[in-house]
């Protein structure tokens, strides 16, 4: 009879139990960091011996699984498992990540690659279309009994021939433009330099981009150089009919000078899937009618998870025959 460790769950936490139904001794051991639903459980069991933190095993595993955000890649961190080779990320963002570190040490990253980017691309623009024509806020007057006893609710403003600025203009930001295009925005972006073949115009400061824009949209990631990068000066240039989505990263916007701006009528409205302590959010957005909030979850579908659960196990079956990573991140 085998003994052998497998790996249940309620979806929220890691269990690790003995079970005799079937050998893994010679399935190769996978450090699993996040919570696992039951597809990730049973996708993940029948190709690795999922180990948890806490398996003794864990330490001379060659590759781990960790998520977005909660699980912090750090030296303390890297110092615990000095076996591993891979890590993968179930996120597209790898700021929760320290990269450098992770290559001095020889470890390869693989991200989701672009799987998220058709989903985060629609959701922004659902955001920006329901700040733009209060489509939430009218629900809420509705709901509220309020149409009857005080009449029509405000109009909200036409998206065609607004000006839209996108901050970084990666393939989620690509994707987002495409789509505004087909809505007659005007599309201008700024990014760390022009992306080459690309249409849109390039303003190389986000001063002038907000200066310009009706719109900005942030769909870039998180790093040094774009911590707060939508900030107060930034805010001010938009100016009070502005309106300003955020699918990035919470801390990409000085969050304190939004809700100031917000208070103080200096920008117009907010679309908001991602906030700077999640999930915590400053109890003055609670109520304001001008602000969509979301809770960080523009790139989960159910059809983006069950892709995420291949490309992960196709990234470590790369590491484990010796291969390339499908999705690695590269250092720029
Ligand atoms: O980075 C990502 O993939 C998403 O924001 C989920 O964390």
């Amino acid at each position: 009879m085998n003994s052998s460790p497998s790996l249940t769950g309620d979806g929220a936490t890691n269990t690790i139990t003995t079970s005799n139904k079937r050998s893994s001794s010679d399935l190769p051991p996978l450090l699993v960091l996040r919570p696992l639903s039951d597809a990730w459980s049973a996708a993940l069991s029948a190709k690795f011996t999922v180990i948890s933190p806490s398996s003794p095993l864990s330490t001379s595993t060659r590759a781990a699984l960790v998520s977005a955000a909660y699980n912090k890649v750090d030296p303390a961190f890297l110092d615990q498992y000095p076996s591993l080779q891979c890590i993968a990320t179930t996120s597209i963002g790898v700021d929760h990540i320290d990269l450098e570190e992770c290559w001095r040490r020889g470890i390869q990253v693989a991200t989701v690659g672009e799987i998220f980017t058709n989903d985060v691309a629609d959701y922004a623009v659902g955001l920006l279309i329901d700040v733009s024509r209060r489509i939430t806020m009218s629900d809420r007057y509705v709901r509220n009994g309020l149409w009857m006893s005080q009449g029509d609710y405000p109009l909200g403003s036409k998206l065609g021939g607004k000006h839209v600025g996108i901050v970084g203009l990666g393939s989620i930001g690509s994707a987002i433009a495409r789509r505004l295009e087909a809505f007659g925005c005007k599309i201008s972006y700024v990014s760390r330099k022009p992306k080459p073949n690309v249409k849109y115009k390039y303003i190389p400061n986000i001063y002038d981009l907000a200066t310009e824009s009706d719109i900005l949209v942030v769909a870039c990631s998180l790093t040094k150089e774009t911590h707060h990068i939508v900030n107060k000066q930034v805010l001010q240039a938009l100016g009070k009919e502005g309106i300003v989505i955020n699918i990035g990263r919470g801390a990409n916007i000085d969050e304190p000078e939004l809700v100031r701006c917000l208070v103080q009528g200096e920008i117009k409205g907010v679309g908001l899937d991602v906030f700077e302590n999640e999930p915590n959010i400053p109890k003055e957005l609670f109520e304001m009618g001008n602000v969509v909030l979301t809770a960080h979850q523009s790139v989960f579908t159910p059809e983006a998870i069950s892709d995420i659960i291949q490309v992960c196990i196709a990234n470590f079956e790369a590491v484990f025959a010796g291969k390339p990573l499908l999705t690695p991140v590269v250092a720029d």
